[in-house]
């Protein structure tokens, strides 16, 4: 496939990153195409969270640009870019602990709808029908329809990923960033969320994902980036991947062995 044919959404041309002495990221050059999903994994340190940090702008790189869609992210505010269509997963849940689950998944539509947080969340909540609608819509594709007027607060942590998911998926947006989407979750939830994953995959939704859970990665990923030390040392198909001698390298020793990957 030539350059050409290729449907880029994102590109990381060039990224650096350093704190103080520390070089995080060297060099990264990554292309994510429209529609695919995009993993990213490496060992413990490897840089996949300031990668992400540094799309979403929430952190400066050093050095190079992130092009989203033709368009430059960085220098712009991380609203910003939300706006533009890139919403993210966070590994810790950003959520409001005292709202109900329904209400959590209907104030990011606000957001995208009126560039900014409404000071007066919840009177803008009782006078939202088509909002709420499409939020309980989407609380039953993630499987929390049932839980709509419970506490945000009193979630399992890994409700509180699938509410999260939700948060991001009223959103609309063209490219995903998942980072650990299972990270704490049970075998049972963790499969759960690889079908719902693939759900919106098939709707031609662009997806990032970091995790180390790598039966999550081979079930879901077209392509693949390995990191470590802060380098992309290897970048293909799982298959490609999985038989690479220099991942495997990288992965010995480590907590998270390839070879654990049936
Ligand atoms: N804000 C920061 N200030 C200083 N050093 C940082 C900062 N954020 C990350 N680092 C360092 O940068 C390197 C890459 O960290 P990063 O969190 O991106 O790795 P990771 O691949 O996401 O690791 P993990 O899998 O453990 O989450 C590490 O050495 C880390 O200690």
């Amino acid at each position: 496939m030539t350059q050409a044919d290729k449907n880029v959404v994102l590109h990381v041309a060039d990224v650096s990153k350093s704190f103080g002495g520390l070089q995080a990221l060297s060099d990264i050059d990554l292309e994510v195409e429209e529609g695919k999903t995009h993993a990213i994994i490496g060992p413990n340190g490897a840089g996949k969270s300031t990668l992400l940090n540094v799309i979403v702008g929430r952190l400066a790189p050093s050095r190079g640009a992130v092009v989203f869609d033709g368009k430059v992210l960085t220098g712009k505010k991380p609203y910003q870019i939300n706006q533009l269509g890139v919403a993210r997963v966070f590994q810790t849940p950003e959520i409001f602990p005292d709202l109900s689950v329904l209400q959590n998944v209907m104030v990011p539509a606000f957001a995208k709808r009126d560039g900014a947080f409404r000071v007066n969340i919840a009177r803008a909540l009782d006078f939202e029908d088509g909002i709420e609608a499409e939020a309980e819509e989407i609380l039953r594709d993630v499987d929390l329809f049932e839980r709509r007027h419970s506490h945000a607060g009193a979630l399992s942590r890994g409700d509180k990923r699938r509410m999260e998911l939700a948060m991001c998926l009223i959103q609309h947006p063209r490219l995903l960033l998942l980072d650990e989407p299972t990270a704490g979750m049970s075998r049972h939830d963790t499969n759960t969320t690889i079908e719902l994953l693939k759900k919106i995959k098939a709707r031609g939704m662009t997806k990032v994902i970091i995790e180390h859970d790598m039966h999550v990665v081979f079930s879901l990923a077209d392509r693949i980036s390995v990191l470590s030390g802060g380098r992309i040392i290897a970048e293909g198909t799982p298959d490609e991947v999985r038989g690479s001698e220099k991942v495997q390298e990288a992965y010995l020793g480590g907590a998270h062995r390839l070879e654990a990957v049936e």
